[in-house]
């Protein structure tokens, strides 16, 4: 019988506080600003991969939720799987012959992701990690997450910083061959693990302007992303890798939040303009506004962050003490439907809306109450680890090296 060659991979989603808007080459995804995210934690949010190498495959094919997508030729997929197969004949066979030839077999690669896929979810970033992720394992590449983070910014730009757990950054480089733009771990999740992420699901349909469109429009209409790429995020990039280190809660909110903010004003100052978020969107920033308000006139910190990528969902960042009373303020606003909210971390013991509770002094006219649905669900998640590799009985191939039917 002929040897199998098929590897399986898990990898994260990852959410930005520093946000990468804008390209300076299109087609090798090279961004005008560098970017900085939390890894989430994947035993919540992930895309797992397998992919098999066989020489009697006849061309690549990709099975994504159990569905066939188109590998188009010249496209991102392409070209992720092109770069995968020629960093094998590089780093193994030419430096091995002895070493199968895998680099000339097609592939088979069978993805998929435990969340809405294309929903303002970061399926992209967690899809083209995995991709990679069980590639490398596949051809076992001797090589850093970050190499392979310059493959992986290649399907999608965010999802470089998917290779790493913890807090990321990908810095924006200047090689005209992107030789230079990659990953790089600014602290891994042990270092601040106190950070949970709370993710208020407003949509989870499909969006309507794409973040590569959209951005792509920013870079060629608006004046306030110069102003943002040249004077605000070299500076911002500093501050919060400084305050990651310092595990400084306080400033790490108050520049995400800023960031948050600024993204979606060069998205308005587009033309046409574009706007991501919605009135479910801008309340919960006034119901965060007005949490740290509380704290911060109590002497205290700030308690959270929101932040919001190419759509309405937010994603609010917070030390782990605080979480359970963030959900609390929020099914006072946006009541839940039962299940709505899966407790992954068992805080609440009944139905999480008949905990609805605001903190003592509130305001509670900063937001209007919702109806059940408004924000339909709640996933309570935290910082996590990088790519995992993951033992045959995650396969989600057959023997034939076709996808499993899911259950
Ligand atoms: N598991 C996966 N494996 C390979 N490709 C994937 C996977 N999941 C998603 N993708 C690719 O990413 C596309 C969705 O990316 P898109 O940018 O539209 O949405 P998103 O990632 O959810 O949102 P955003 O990146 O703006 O937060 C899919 O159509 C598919 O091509
Ligand atoms: C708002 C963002 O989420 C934009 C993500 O853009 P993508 O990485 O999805 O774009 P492409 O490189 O064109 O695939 C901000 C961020 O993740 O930094």
């Amino acid at each position: 019988m002929s040897p199998i060659y098929q590897a399986t991979a898990s990898a994260p989603v990852n959410i930005a506080c520093i946000k990468y808007w804008g390209k300076r080459d299109t087609k090798l995804i090279l961004p005008t600003n560098s970017s900085l995210s939390v890894t989430l934690d994947q035993d919540h949010l992930r895309s797992t991969t397998t992919s098999r190498a066989d020489p009697s495959f006849e061309k690549d094919r990709l099975w994504l939720n159990g569905k066939e997508e188109e590998i188009k030729d010249g496209g991102r997929m392409s070209t992720c799987i092109k770069e995968m197969k020629r960093l094998r004949k590089q780093e193994v066979e030419d430096k091995n012959p002895a070493e199968p030839k895998l680099s000339s077999f097609s592939v088979h690669i069978s993805s998929f992701n435990n969340f809405p896929t294309a929903a303002g979810l970061a399926s992209s970033a967690s899809g083209f990690a995995a991709l990679v992720s069980s590639l490398a394992q596949l051809y076992q590449l001797p090589v850093s997450p970050s190499t392979l983070s310059l493959i992986a910014r290649q399907g999608s730009g965010s999802a470089c910083r998917s290779l790493y757990g913890g807090f990321v950054a990908w810095e924006m480089g200047s090689a005209v061959d992107g030789s230079d733009s990659l990953a790089i771990e600014v602290a891994p999740q042990s270092h601040w693990p106190d950070i949970h992420a709370l993710i208020c699901v407003v949509s989870d349909d499909k969006k309507g302007t794409s973040s590569t469109s959209g951005m792509q429009r920013t870079v060629e209409t608006s004046p306030l992303l110069q102003h943002r790429i040249n004077h605000v995020v070299p500076q911002r990039m500093k501050d919060i890798s400084t305050a990651i280190l310092a595990r400084d809660f306080d400033s790490f909110a108050r520049l995400t939040m800023a960031d948050s903010n600024q993204f979606h004003a060069v998205a308005l100052d587009t033309e046409p303009p574009i706007f991501y978020m919605n009135d479910v969107s801008r309340s919960i920033i006034s119901l965060i506004v007005e949490y740290n308000r509380l704290s911060l006139a109590a002497g205290g910190g700030y308690k959270a962050a929101y932040t919001y990528d190419a759509g309405p969902n937010a994603v609010i960042y917070a030390p782990k003490e605080n979480i359970k009373e963030i959900i609390q303020l929020i099914v006072s606003y946006f009541p839940q439907q039962k299940d709505s909210f899966k407790d992954n971390f068992n805080l609440f013991s009944a139905d999480v809306t008949s905990q609805a509770k605001l903190p003592a002094g509130f305001n509670e006219n900063v937001a209007k109450r919702f109806d059940v649905g408004a924000v339909k669900g709640l996933i309570h998640t935290r910082v996590g680890d990088g790519p995992r590799k993951l033992g045959d009985e995650e396969s989600l191939l057959n023997a034939e090296g076709f996808p499993k039917t899911l259950a």
